[in-house]
């Protein structure tokens, strides 16, 4: 656990709603499937959360607009598959008016003090988290909590970010109180994977034909 040390959660019941702990899998949703339930699930779990908010993205800023689905779609979309009454899906970027993660998280802070917010993510953002605003201020921030993906997710250990926060990782078997560990703090889950992806949900063919079963044109430029 490279020392680092938590204090004991108290239960729900004396915490209240106001101290939940929430997961925040922010995303472009384009579209949601299956590999976002898995990650959530096994953060339920593994970090004993209360939620977490699939935060819709209203544009990552390292994706190009072509090919994107609209806001609305993919919140909606997103709505459809999350099917779990802790998975709760949020516009709340949107709504902030906030779209670099650096400035999302200290305003959902601020918004909701007693939630304890843990960042999560796919190991193919933490080998490119380095390229994001303001990344190491996210680490200090919030926080973080990395789900192992094919391929090759675990090269993702060897990332810069990784090796700039090599000693502030804590091992899995402590992540159940990385809500409420001091950031930066994060771990890596090397756990069980799932290989679905939006990109090879697109090339099979357009995610509203997929979505809905109906044989129409993709309506997305692709
Ligand atoms: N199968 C998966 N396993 C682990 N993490 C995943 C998986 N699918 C998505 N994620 C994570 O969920 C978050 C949101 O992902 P996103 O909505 O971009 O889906 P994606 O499948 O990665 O999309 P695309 O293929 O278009 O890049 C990211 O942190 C991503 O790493
Ligand atoms: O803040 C940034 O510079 C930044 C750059 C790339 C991605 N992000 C965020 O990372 C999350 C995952 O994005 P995506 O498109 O990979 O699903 C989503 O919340 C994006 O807003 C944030």
């Amino acid at each position: 656990m490279n020392g680092r040390r938590f204090t004991r959660p108290r239960p729900l019941a004396e915490r209240g709603w106001a101290g939940l702990r929430v997961g925040l899998l922010g995303g472009s949703f384009n579209p949601a499937h299956e590999g976002h339930r898995h990650l959530s699930l096994l953060a339920l779990q593994l970090l004993d959360l209360d939620q977490v908010w699939w935060m819709v993205s209203p544009g990552n800023p390292l994706k190009p607009a072509r090919g994107m689905a609209t806001f609305e779609q993919r919140y909606e979309n997103a709505k459809r598959k999350a099917r779990h009454p802790r998975i709760v899906v949020s516009g709340i970027e949107r709504d902030l008016g906030t779209r670099y993660t650096a400035d999302t998280i200290p305003a959902l802070q601020a918004r909701f003090p007693q939630t304890r917010f843990v960042w999560l993510m796919g190991a193919d953002n933490l080998a490119q988290i380095h390229r994001w605003q303001r990344w190491s201020t996210i680490f200090r921030t919030v926080p973080m909590a990395v789900f192992d993906r094919p391929p090759r997710g675990f090269h993702s250990l060897f990332s810069p970010a990784a090796r700039r926060f090599a000693r502030q990782r804590i091992d899995a078997a402590s992540a159940r109180r990385l809500a409420y560990a001091a950031p930066p703090a994060w771990v890596f889950f090397a756990s069980k994977q799932n290989p679905l992806s939006a990109t090879a949900l697109r090339r099979a063919g357009g995610w509203l034909r997929i979505e809905e079963g109906i044989p129409t044109l993709d309506e997305h430029g692709r």
